[in-house]
């Protein structure tokens, strides 16, 4: 396991951050926490990259502990935090060429990274004057530049535009094409579903499903289906929607007799969204802002 989590628990005073999660991401996927504010996200992350001690459990990266040792652990991983810590009044290539003599890299895939995202062009623009976006992509590639195997990304799109967010996921699979191993968080479920292999439920500290996103759905689905039916033969006015549920016996029946009498236009299943099934599981939205 690249990534191993066992009973990570973290509190701040009387507040409890995180009350015993445990998770796994195994080499060349990618892991989505999903969660609303406040549910423990960023805790998580600060945690496995060593900038927060955790009280109790184990946040293991390449099978070891990184507190107390970010040197040599993190050599291998890019970061990409949750605010834009770029220095504002440089440009681009001169954060970068700040971080390439950080990390004691040769800085050869600057201009490769650069060019993946489309920013060769304006590496000698100030970060100040860049779109959310583009700083975005910036920290991304920054946080490719010396080779790591896995990838941490704390909301990377939250903020984006559509267009902007389309491109980063494009980004973030064609990294996990080349191998790498990618951890995220988010609070967009769509992005989550699209991108990730296995997701985890954050809520209020504790995790309450994680598995393959379509497992997730097809356990959590409701054996609902919306069917599509002329109402008499072949006559295109008469069309009729209807949703059934498939446990209904009577539903048997009557689809039955549509398929049989030619009547039956469509028919397809309802499954529910993984928002749908995080609201079900947590009675919460993962728009709620966590108060
Ligand atoms: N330094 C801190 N001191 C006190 N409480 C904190 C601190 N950091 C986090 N918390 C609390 O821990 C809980 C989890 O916060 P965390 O930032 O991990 O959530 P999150 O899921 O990343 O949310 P967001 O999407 O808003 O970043 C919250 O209740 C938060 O108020």
């Amino acid at each position: 396991m690249l990534i191993k989590v066992e009973d990570l628990k973290k509190s701040f005073g009387k507040r409890t951050a995180l009350k015993g999660i445990s998770f796994e991401l195994e080499a060349g996927q990618i892991y989505g926490l999903l969660g609303p504010n406040g549910a423990g996200k960023t805790t998580t992350i600060k945690i496995l990259t060593g900038q927060l001690r955790a009280d109790s459990g184990q946040a293991l990266l390449f099978g070891e502990k990184v507190f107390g040792r970010q040197e040599e652990v993190l050599s291998n991983v890019g970061i990409v935090p949750e605010d834009a810590n770029l220095y504002e009044r440089l440009t681009i290539e001169q954060n970068l060429n700040f971080f390439k003599r950080l990390y004691q890299c040769s800085g050869e895939l600057i201009d490769f990274y650069l060019e993946k995202v489309s920013l060769l062009g304006e590496k000698k623009t100030k970060v100040k004057d860049l779109s959310k976006g583009m700083k975005q992509k910036v920290l991304l590639v920054r946080a490719l530049i010396h080779r790591p195997e896995i990838l941490i990304l704390d909301e990377p799109t939250s903020g984006l535009d559509p267009a902007s967010a389309d491109s980063l996921h494009n980004i973030l699979l064609e990294l996990k094409e080349e191998g790498i191993t990618i951890l995220l968080t988010s609070h967009n479920m769509e992005e989550v579903d699209k991108l990730c292999d296995r997701v985890g439920f954050l809520n209020q500290g504790e995790l309450v499903a994680s598995g393959r996103p379509f497992d997730l759905k097809l356990n959590y689905s409701e054996n609902r289906v919306r069917v599509l039916y002329y109402y008499q033969k072949s006559s295109e006015q008469n069309l009729i929607e209807k949703t059934m549920q498939l446990d209904d016996p009577e539903a048997g029946e009557f689809i039955a007799d549509l398929i049989k009498s030619g009547r039956m236009k469509s028919i397809h299943s309802l499954e529910p969204t993984l928002a749908d099934i995080f609201v079900k599981l947590t009675g919460r939205n993962l728009e709620d802002d966590g108060s």
